[in-house]
């Protein structure tokens, strides 16, 4: 099938790459030139593991091409994905501005019966709002479909996500619309759940609002099991070997971050405040968030009378693993306390470090390596617990001045670094 992309970044490129590998023919459309120029050679703007290598194999077998001309983009389309940012507004609400911009774009271009399909994730109701502004907005009078179609793959995980993900859930006001979305998705080969428009736009939030709570949940209890001496680790072991609760996302440590939860949690408390329902318990989940994040600069200033001499080593600046994104990291509001309290921040992340560099403090130092951020430090916080970190040496902590390591996302065993000389602090053991 034809396919056009709006919008490539973390969910439209993985989404035209996976349809391109599938066997379909798909045009990505962008805005930013840079960018779009960048794809046109085959390079990834970004750091996804797997990404470059399926973008080339395609492109080299013309089934996907990138534009920044809608025209050009959308001429052949059968289905136009929507896949643009819905960052958030400072009231926490979504911000629409870029969709809206994507539907008016489809409106001034199609020149067929077209599927619009979304992936962004968007408020309830705002796929009808689509398809008036497209209705609004057509020069020629096609038929137009509309179909929620939210994406939950991770990222740095994202490709083999789309290729195994647990579900695609389709949301159609039609059976002509729901059957042929179904059919484009048939090749992955993932259950496919049909519902209807609202539905599939509200299962996306609550899904990550439930992951959101989980995490906050572990991280009440690792503040729990630090005060009466429980290992938050058995705990979760413990509670998640009952299927019904379930082993995953009960990771303690310096809380969620990312391009989505933050955002989608308090869009969600935004749309129920919009029909007067008060969604208490997504606001607590909110504000352990917010508490945790500043964890490790807590127990750090519980350990040292004052930062203003000290040498922090920042391991880890992305908000997981396997990603550059920045968006929402601990390391943004961590390394602008340390900064703050009058220490020298010197940070390494074997990904993110351009990107950082942007964002971050000017006065951060960054380091080649983990030995180079630890030389001479007098303490080392975890962040980011890339295998690279995780898998370090507890005998590497000895190059530091004095061998005291905060660790964030409890990557070393409590054992092992005791045994190694170095005076552990963790979440929650
Ligand atoms: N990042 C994730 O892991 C993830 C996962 C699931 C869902 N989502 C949702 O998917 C959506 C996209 O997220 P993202 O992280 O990929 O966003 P992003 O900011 O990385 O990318 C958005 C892209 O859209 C482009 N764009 C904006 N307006 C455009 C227009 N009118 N025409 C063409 N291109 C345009 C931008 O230049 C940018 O490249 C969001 O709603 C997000 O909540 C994200
Ligand atoms: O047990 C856990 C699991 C995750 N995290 C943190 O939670 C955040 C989000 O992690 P993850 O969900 O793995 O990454 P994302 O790429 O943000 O993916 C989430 O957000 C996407 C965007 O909506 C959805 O598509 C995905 O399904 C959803 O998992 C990160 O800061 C993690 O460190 C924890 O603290 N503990």
């Amino acid at each position: 099938m034809n396919i056009s992309v709006v919008g490539t970044g973390y969910v439209g490129l993985v989404t035209g790459v996976s349809l391109a590998e599938i066997g379909h023919h798909i045009i990505c459309v962008d805005i930013d030139e840079a960018k779009v120029e960048k794809m046109k050679q085959g390079i990834s703007p970004i750091y996804e593991p797997g990404l470059d290598e399926l973008m080339s194999r395609n492109i080299e077998a013309e089934r996907l091409s990138f534009t920044i001309n809608h025209q050009e983009g959308f001429r052949h389309a059968d289905v136009i994905y929507i896949a643009v940012g819905t960052p958030e507004n400072e009231d926490g609400s979504a911000n629409l501005a870029f969709v809206e911009q994507a539907a008016r774009d489809i409106a001034k271009h199609i020149t067929k019966d077209t599927i619009v399909v979304t992936k962004s994730t968007v408020p309830v109701g705002t796929n009808d709002r689509i398809l008036e502004i497209i209705k609004e907005n057509q020069i020629h009078n096609m038929q137009i479909d509309i179909v929620a179609n939210p994406e939950f793959l991770r990222e740095g995980s994202a490709l083999k996500d789309s290729f195994n993900g647990d579900r695609i859930v389709i949301g159609a006001n039609n059976d002509y619309a729901a059957g042929m979305i179904e059919k484009v998705n048939e090749p992955f080969g993932v259950p496919i759940y049909h519902t209807d428009i609202r539905s599939a736009e509200l299962i996306k939030y609550a899904s990550n609002a439930f992951l959101a709570t989980k995490i906050s949940f572990i991280n009440e209890i690792a503040a729990i099991c630090e005060r009466v001496g429980a290992n938050v680790e058995h705990v979760a072991k413990g509670m998640g070997m009952d299927q019904r609760i379930g082993e995953k996302f009960l990771n303690a440590g310096i809380g969620y971050g990312g391009s989505c939860f933050p955002k989608d949690t308090k869009a969600l408390i935004q749309i129920a405040g919009n029909v007067a329902y008060d969604f208490e318990l997504l606001k607590g989940v909110v504000n352990v968030n917010q508490k945790q994040r500043a964890l490790l600069v807590d127990k750090l200033n519980e350990r040292f009378a004052t930062l203003a001499d000290k040498r922090i080593a920042v391991l880890g600046l992305a908000f997981k693993p396997n990603t550059d994104d920045m968006r929402e990291a601990a390391s943004i509001i961590v390394t602008e306390i340390l900064i703050e309290q009058g220490a020298t921040v010197i940070a390494y992340d074997p990904v993110a470090m351009e990107n950082a560099k942007k964002l971050l403090h000017s006065n951060i130092i960054y380091a080649e390596s983990v030995e180079e951020s630890l030389e001479d430090a007098d303490a080392a916080l975890v962040l980011t617990e890339w295998d690279e970190i995780r898998n370090a040496d507890p005998s590497g902590f000895q190059a530091m001045k004095s061998p005291i390591v905060f660790d964030g996302r409890n990557c070393f065993s409590v054992e092992k670094m005791r045994d190694s000389g170095v005076e552990y602090w963790s979440v929650g053991r």
